[in-house]
C-alpha cells in the first residue's frame, strides 16, 4: 500500500459543533442501556467513547449521529434540541454537519469507489468539478489513487475503510463518529485511520471514536467513559 504523506487539499475547515447532553437516558424494549449521562463537547477535537462492551458506545454514537434518539433527557446539538421532533433540521444537520465511520465500513458494495464518495457529498457546497476532483483527491491521500471505478465488493477490507475515509475527506462533516473503525484492518491500515481523523479533527471537527483499545484511548484529547 502507498500513500501520498502530504496532507490532502481541502475546501474550508467546518463551523466548530457542540454538543450539550444533559441527563439523558436509553432504553431499549424497556431495558435501560445507559442513564444519568451528562457531558458537554464544544471544541473540536478527537474525543475516546469507551467502556465495557454491551455499555451501549453504538447506541449513543446512533443518537448522536441522529440514527436514533434518546429516551429521556436533553440532548443540543449544533443548538437544536435534537430530543424534539424537528424533522426538517434533523435532516439539514445530518446531510450537512454529520459523518460516520462504521467497523463494517457502511458502503453500498454493489457501487463504485467514486459512487459512495459522490453520494455523501452531494450537499458539499462547491462546484460539480470541484467536487469531482476532491473525490479523486481523496481517494489519492488515502493510497487508492485511480481506482475510483473499483466496485466495492472487490476492495479488501482495508481498502473499503479507506473509501469510508475518503468519503468523510471530502464531505469534512464537522462531527464525526466513529464506532470501532480499526478493529477489523491491520496495523498500517489501522494507523492510516487513526492518522486522518486526528487530521480531521486537527482541522475543526469534532470526532469521537469508540474505542476498546488502550494505545487508541492514548491519541485522544479526552476521553468519555461509559460504565
Ligand atoms: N436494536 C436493538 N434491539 C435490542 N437490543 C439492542 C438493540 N441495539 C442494541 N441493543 C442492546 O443494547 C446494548 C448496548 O449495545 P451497543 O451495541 O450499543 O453496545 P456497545 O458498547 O457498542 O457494545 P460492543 O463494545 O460489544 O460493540 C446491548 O445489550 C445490545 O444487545
Amino acid at each position: 500500500m502507498t500513500t501520498t504523506r502530504s496532507r490532502p487539499r481541502r475546501g474550508p475547515a467546518p463551523a466548530a459543533i457542540s454538543i450539550d447532553a444533559h441527563d439523558i437516558r436509553k432504553t431499549i424494549d424497556g431495558r435501560p442501556i445507559w442513564s444519568g449521562l451528562s457531558f458537554t463537547l464544544d471544541h473540536p477535537g478527537l474525543i475516546a467513547l469507551s467502556g465495557p462492551s454491551g455499555s451501549g458506545k453504538t447506541t449513543l454514537l446512533n443518537c448522536l449521529g441522529l440514527l436514533d434518539t434518546v429516551s429521556g433527557g436533553e440532548l443540543i446539538i449544533d443548538g437544536n434540541d435534537v430530543t424534539k421532533p424537528q424533522e426538517e433540521r434533523r435532516r439539514q444537520l445530518y446531510r450537512h454537519r454529520i459523518g460516520f465511520l462504521f467497523q463494517n465500513y457502511g458502503l453500498v458494495e454493489t457501487w463504485t469507489a467514486d459512487q459512495n464518495i459522490a453520494v455523501a457529498a452531494r450537499f458539499v457546497a462547491a462546484g460539480k468539478e470541484r467536487v469531482r476532483l476532491a473525490r479523486r483527491e481523496a481517494l489519492e491521500r488515502v493510497g487508492l489513487a485511480g481506482r475510483h471505478d473499483a466496485k466495492i465488493h472487490t476492495l479488501s477490507g482495508g481498502e473499503q475503510q479507506r473509501v469510508a475515509l475518503a468519503r468523510l475527506i471530502v464531505k469534512r462533516p464537522a462531527l464525526i463518529l466513529a464506532d470501532e473503525p480499526t478493529s477489523a484492518l491491520d496495523t498500517t491500515n489501522a494507523a492510516l485511520v487513526l492518522d486522518t481523523l486526528r487530521e480531521l479533527a486537527d482541522d475543526g471537527a469534532l470526532v469521537i471514536l469508540a474505542t476498546h483499545h488502550r494505545s487508541v484511548i492514548e491519541r485522544c484529547d479526552a476521553l468519555l467513559s461509559l460504565p
